[in-house]
């Protein structure tokens, strides 16, 4: 298969420029001007528009099992609405259940997966800690591609990981060369907060943010900067929705310790008020965590990413279904915790952070692809357009716009937290793997050709 993409201006981390792009096969086989359209190849006006590296979703939930559900999006539909967006390779989380073999959840993740159809590679979530998970850290690293392990400090009485178990995995990742990531929330501050409010009646979803306050978020970002700091690894804290998370980080990178920080596009364009809302239907379906925070906390995620400290973008996509949440009706705790985004994270962030001049087209495409790539080690395979590079493009068309709603999504779980958010600069063709996915509104996505990536461990610096 061969694909031409003519004219375009093609967008890298470090520049943009006018090329042509040649791919063969999965392959990018070369960026340049005025090249050659091979006879037959399939041809794509990139004329006027941007030519993006495939979006990096850093942080999705397809398949999850998780507060007594299973997540609306599986494999193939959450990753088929990120490629309506752009986003071509997801990262995922296997997340065993405490006593479980980190092995065995690994594999029946992957068996999950196999329908999916874009590219997939997994964060393996530390849950509990024995010799066992010890050993099976290394042949996750070894054998099966893995260089990031999970831990949340919230979910008490569910997979929350305690002090030991963020010690010792830390310890063993940075032995294996993979990088420990977190949830940072006090799991026993919710805990004790929930209880408070549902003693006091208080059983409605406007509660689940005042049981989980900036400062419940910003204790563990510094607990596990603290942690990571004594055992010098490195950090990446995943969603982070509050100001006092971001000082956290950016005082632990002014000192130059290496921590890295993720901002969710729910928590950079919708705020808190969403909890006050009449309809359960509609709070409820905003209930995630950590959750929306106010206006002043956007405007500090943004100047996060503005200022390099905070590296990433990803949505956390993990879709329920109203009937779902509405578990959660007469007990705000049981509404199960997660929203969506897949399809939309490289359009409201381009509407929001592009056009508004926050970000350049360059910048945008470091915390939607090259950041995660080059973090989670896939950079030049991942998130760059170059020879050699896997044929993952997005053409970009900066004066396309559309109205996002759940009436015309690809993912599941009827609801979008963006719901008639008219967006300026949508993709117009979508490329995965050398193959034409998306194009003009059209979705073509192939149950099942999406692959697993592997990412090599970081060369441990003992390594001769
Ligand atoms: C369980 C998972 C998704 N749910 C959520 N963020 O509320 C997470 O905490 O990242
Ligand atoms: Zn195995
Ligand atoms: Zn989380
Ligand atoms: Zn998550």
């Amino acid at each position: 298969m061969t694909v031409f993409i003519r004219g375009g201006t093609v967008v890298n981390a470090d520049r943009a420029f006018r090329a042509d792009v040649l791919c063969e096969g999965d392959k990018i086989v070369a960026v340049g001007e005025q090249l050659e359209a091979p006879a037959g190849a399939q041809v794509i006006d990139a004329g006027g528009q941007y030519v993006l590296p495939g979006g990096i979703d850093p942080h999705t939930h397809m398949n999850l099992p998780f507060m007594g559900t299973v997540t609306a999006d599986d494999f193939f539909t959450g990753t088929a609405a990120g490629l309506a967006g752009g986003t071509t390779t997801i990262i995922d989380f296997v997340i065993p259940n405490p006593q479980q073999s980190l092995l065995e959840a690994y594999h029946q993740w992957r068996g999950w997966a196999a329908k999916a159809a874009g590219d997939y590679t997994f964060h393996v979530a530390i849950t509990w800690w024995s010799d066992l998970v010890h050993e099976e850290m290394g042949e996750l690293v070894r054998k099966h591609g893995v260089n990031s392990f999970k831990h949340f400090m919230a979910y008490k009485n569910a997979i929350m990981a305690d002090d030991e178990t963020l010690v010792k995995s830390f310890r063993r990742s940075l032995e294996l060369g993979a990088i420990p990531t977190v949830h940072a929330e006090n799991g026993e501050l919710v805990y004790q907060l929930q209880q408070d409010l549902l003693k006091q009646g208080l059983t409605g979803p406007s509660s689940h943010p005042l049981s989980r306050p900036p400062a419940v978020e910003a204790e563990a970002a510094n607990r596990a900067i603290a942690i990571a700091s004594v055992l010098h690894t490195p950090l990446y804290i995943v969603h982070v929705s509050c100001k006092e998370s971001l000082d956290a980080i950016t005082r632990a990178r002014a000192l130059g310790q290496r921590v890295y920080g993720e901002a969710l596009a729910g928590h950079l364009l919708i705020d808190d008020s969403v909890y006050q809302h009449p309809d359960f239907e509609v709070a409820a379906g905003h209930v995630m965590s950590p959750p929306f925070r106010s206006k002043e906390h956007q405007r500090a995620l943004w100047q996060g990413l503005q200022g390099g400290n905070l590296h990433t973008t990803a949505t956390d996509h993990c879709t329920f279904c109203a009937e779902q949440k509405a578990a959660g009706r007469n007990d705000f705790t049981k509404i199960p915790n997660g929203c969506g985004g897949v399809e939309d994270r490289m359009a409201v962030i381009w509407d929001e952070g592009v056009n508004k001049g926050l970000l350049t087209p360059s910048e945008f495409v470091r915390v939607t692809s090259a950041n995660a790539a080059q973090i989670f080690n896939i950079y030049p395979r991942k998130g760059v357009i170059a020879a050699g590079s896997d044929a993952d493009l997005v053409v970009w068309d900066p004066a396309g716009t559309r109205t996002i709603s759940k009436a015309t999504q690809h993912a599941k779980g009827g609801f979008n937290v963006f719901e008639g958010r008219t967006v300026k600069g949508i993709p117009s063709s979508t490329i995965a793997a050398g193959k034409l996915v998306f194009h003009r509104g059209e979705l073509m996505a192939v149950e099942g050709a999406g692959r697993h990536i592997d990412r090599p461990a970081f060369v441990p610096v003992s390594a001769g």
